[in-house]
């Protein structure tokens, strides 16, 4: 049987120039001899730093990039042979997208868009209460989008996505930018379309809803495949040494350059946290590490330490950090 999504050697370049008088060309290879499928009902995710690829590789598999070379098929089909084929059994909704008709209602934006996919009328009214229903905006629908959280809105996109009820949906950071009550529930949505049957590819930076949504992720950086399989096998594949929390305030950046340097750590990486400075150190496989870090960081600037169980993230700047 075929796999609903199947990648083998797909390559895309862009060409770029700059500069006025003396113009210089560049070639930047957006995705290198990427491989990989999705099997039907699966739901999939693509994980990767800014610049990885994720995007310009879902271009290709929804048809609005040609790649360069390789294959892509979609549900069997060549996605460079047969776009059109492809377009009628696909949906994809972009994060933070625009493109709702503001003044008019959910409802009319999406009898709108049925008509433009060519929804028959005779099915329009009882798809669109059905995707309203699915997507959680029932009893809002006559209200005009303008008045919508963005997460009712991408909520809205999805179903607008659906209208057609493709079998493969992609989505492209479907969180970004939506606050987290508004995430958890396009994720609970998320987990209901896959439940319903779909097949999803997904693109997201946020560890964690990879990590709860995901049957299998695909991490990938500078266009190539560094890793594939499970969170769990993601987890445990990449030999992750001790991760400890410090928790402080006001640390210079000087001492965090200091712990980086240290014997035994492999990466830190320094974030906000309220009030709060969260340093996440991961040290190589077998050392330990807590002791010295603790002697390079004031304790009077700290606030708590902890060490913890390597998650998802830990796994995936364990890969892309040293790549
Ligand atoms: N139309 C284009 N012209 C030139 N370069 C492009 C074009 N589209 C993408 N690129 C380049 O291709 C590379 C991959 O970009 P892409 O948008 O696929 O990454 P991404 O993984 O989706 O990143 P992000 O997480 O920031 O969305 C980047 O170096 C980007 O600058």
């Amino acid at each position: 049987m075929t796999s609903t999504v199947e990648v083998t050697d797909l390559c895309r370049s862009f060409k770029t120039s700059t500069g006025l008088l003396w113009r210089s060309h560049r070639t930047t290879e957006a995705v290198r001899d990427l491989s990989f499928s999705v099997e039907r009902g699966e739901l999939f995710g693509l994980l990767g730093p800014n610049g990885a690829g994720k995007t310009t590789t879902i271009k290709m598999l929804i048809t609005l990039l040609l790649p360069t070379s390789g294959v892509a098929r979609v549900l069997g089909i060549d996605v460079a042979r047969d776009p059109q084929a492809v377009r009628s059994r696909i949906g994809y909704v972009f994060g933070g997208e625009r493109g709702l008709y503001e003044r008019l209602s959910a409802a009319d934006n999406l009898r709108y868009f049925a008509e433009l996919y060519g929804v028959s009328p005779r099915s329009q009214r009882t798809r669109i209460a059905e995707l309203l229903e699915l997507v959680d905006l029932s009893g809002r629908e006559k209200e005009r989008v303008e008045g919508f959280s963005r997460g009712m809105r991408q909520r809205l996109h999805i179903a607008r996505g659906l209208l057609h009820d493709p079998e493969v949906l992609f989505l492209d950071e479907p969180t970004i930018g939506i606050d987290p009550v508004g995430a958890r529930q396009l994720r609970e949505l998320v987990v209901r379309l896959r439940e319903a049957g779909k097949t999803i590819l997904l693109t997201t930076h946020y560890m964690l809803e990879a990590d709860l949504l995901c049957d299998r992720i695909a991490v990938i950086d500078k266009g190539q495949l560094l890793a594939l399989g499970t969170p769990t096998e993601l987890k445990s594949s990449v030999d992750i040494g001790q991760v400890i929390e410090v928790e402080t305030f006001g640390l210079p950046q000087t001492a965090i350059d200091r712990i980086e340097t240290l014997d035994g750590v492999r990466t830190v990486t320094a974030s906000v946290r309220g009030h709060l400075q969260l340093l996440v150190v991961q040290g190589h496989p077998g050392a330990e590490v807590t002791g010295s870090v603790l002697a390079a960081v004031d304790d009077q600037v700290v606030h708590r330490v902890l060490t913890r169980e390597p998650t998802l993230e830990d796994a995936y700047v364990a890969l892309v950090g040293g790549s």
